[in-house]
């Protein structure tokens, strides 16, 4: 697991100009990341520039937690799933200055209650903008500078743009989108999906069969986001289609990692004691079979991974299943209920 602690960035350092981002305007200026593994640190980066004060904090880190968000015009999350209900609670006891921004990056459900992170988020502060940040992000392509696009959703435009703002450089494209349930749902379903398609190519099923997981895997993204309240469209941007062909497509996504060293026949304890970092999907897909069966969401793909990854069937057998279910056309099952 990476572990960054406040070396580079520390709460009283003013930050080098970065020679390659412009100056931003905005009245936004100081920034407290908790969770400072892989994602938020990159964010960090991202952000970094001579007018911005970054302070970051993760649960092994010296820093008090109330002393790196004191003042903070915006608090981001990046802390993977399982602690997300802790330290949003920690945050809650200590308060927040009215007005700050909070920005979840955090891609998961969580197994207690099936909520999202911003909806935990939310919860904790109902006073407080919560902005959603997900898309096609790969961390490590990210601190390499390479071109990336992400969006930051949320129901309280002006945060958002501020956020947009924030955040944009000339190789991070910010997009900002009106649909956080949606944006949030885009990056988390999708890590499912990224853990099938590491079957797919662990199996070497072919380009043919890799192309049929991924366009029936946005189908049955949308039944499960426009169920709980999602706009379909959204899952056509780049949090949803952007994140899917991102993550399904390349050996840096851990979810594809998990599915493809699952194909080639490791166990998944042997897989996550070597994995760098966080995979979502495994969580995730244990809590959308919850999900699904309350509101009876046919989720054929996710239930197949659900079964491989709990043991109860084989790379084999789960494509046997998925092919063999009753034929279709192929619109049928958008937004309506069909068998899974
Ligand atoms: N790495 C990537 O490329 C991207 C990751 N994400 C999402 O960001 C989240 C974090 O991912 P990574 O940074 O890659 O994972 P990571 O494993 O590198 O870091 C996880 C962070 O969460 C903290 N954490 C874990 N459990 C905690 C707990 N119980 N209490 C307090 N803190 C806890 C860790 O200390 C660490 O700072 C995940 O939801 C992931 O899906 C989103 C976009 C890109
Ligand atoms: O969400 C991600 C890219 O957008 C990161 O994917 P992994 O968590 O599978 O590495």
């Amino acid at each position: 697991m990476i572990e960054r602690i406040s070396t580079q960035v520390s709460p009283d350092d003013t930050l080098r100009a970065a020679a390659d981002i412009a100056p931003c305007d905005s009245a936004i200026k100081t920034l407290a990341v908790i969770g400072v593994g892989a994602w938020g640190s990159a964010l960090a980066a991202i952000a970094e520039r001579s007018e911005h004060k970054i302070r970051m904090w993760s649960r092994r880190s010296p820093e008090n937690l109330a002393d790196v968000i004191a003042g903070a015009d915006i608090v981001l999350s990046a802390v993977s799933m399982k602690g997300v209900p802790s330290v949003a609670e920690q945050v809650r006891q200590i308060g927040l200055t009215e007005g700050t921004i909070i920005v979840t990056a955090t891609k998961g459900l969580d197994p207690k209650t099936l909520r999202t992170p911003s909806k935990i988020w939310q919860d904790a502060f109902p006073d407080h903008p919560v902005v959603v940040l997900s898309g096609p992000n790969l961390s490590k392509e990210i601190v390499q500078k390479l071109p990336a696009a992400t969006v930051v959703a949320s129901t309280d435009i002006p945060a958002a743009e501020s956020v947009q703002e924030f955040f944009s450089t000339d190789t991070f494209r910010v997009y900002v989108n009106t649909d956080p349930i949606g944006t949030e749902l885009g990056g988390t379903l999708k890590n499912v999906m990224a853990i099938a398609s590491g079957v797919c190519d662990g199996m070497k099923l072919g380009t043919n069969a890799k192309a049929a997981l991924l366009t029936r895997a946005l189908p049955e993204m949308i039944r499960v986001g426009t169920t709980l309240g999602a706009s379909a469209e959204t899952f056509f941007g780049l949090s949803g289609l952007g994140d899917l062909l991102a993550t399904c497509d390349s050996p840096l996504s851990r979810n594809y990692q998990v599915g493809f060293g699952l194909a080639r026949g490791k166990t998944l304890v042997e897989i996550l004691d070597q994995l760098e970092g966080t995979a979502e999907g495994v969580n995730t897909a244990r809590v959308l079979v919850r999900l699904a069966n309350q509101h009876e969401i046919p989720i054929p793909i996710s239930r197949q991974v659900s079964r491989l990854l709990k043991g109860v069937t084989t790379p084999q057998e789960a494509v046997q299943a998925l092919m063999e279910r009753d034929l279709k056309p192929e619109f049928c099952d958008l937004f309506e209920d069909d068998d899974s």
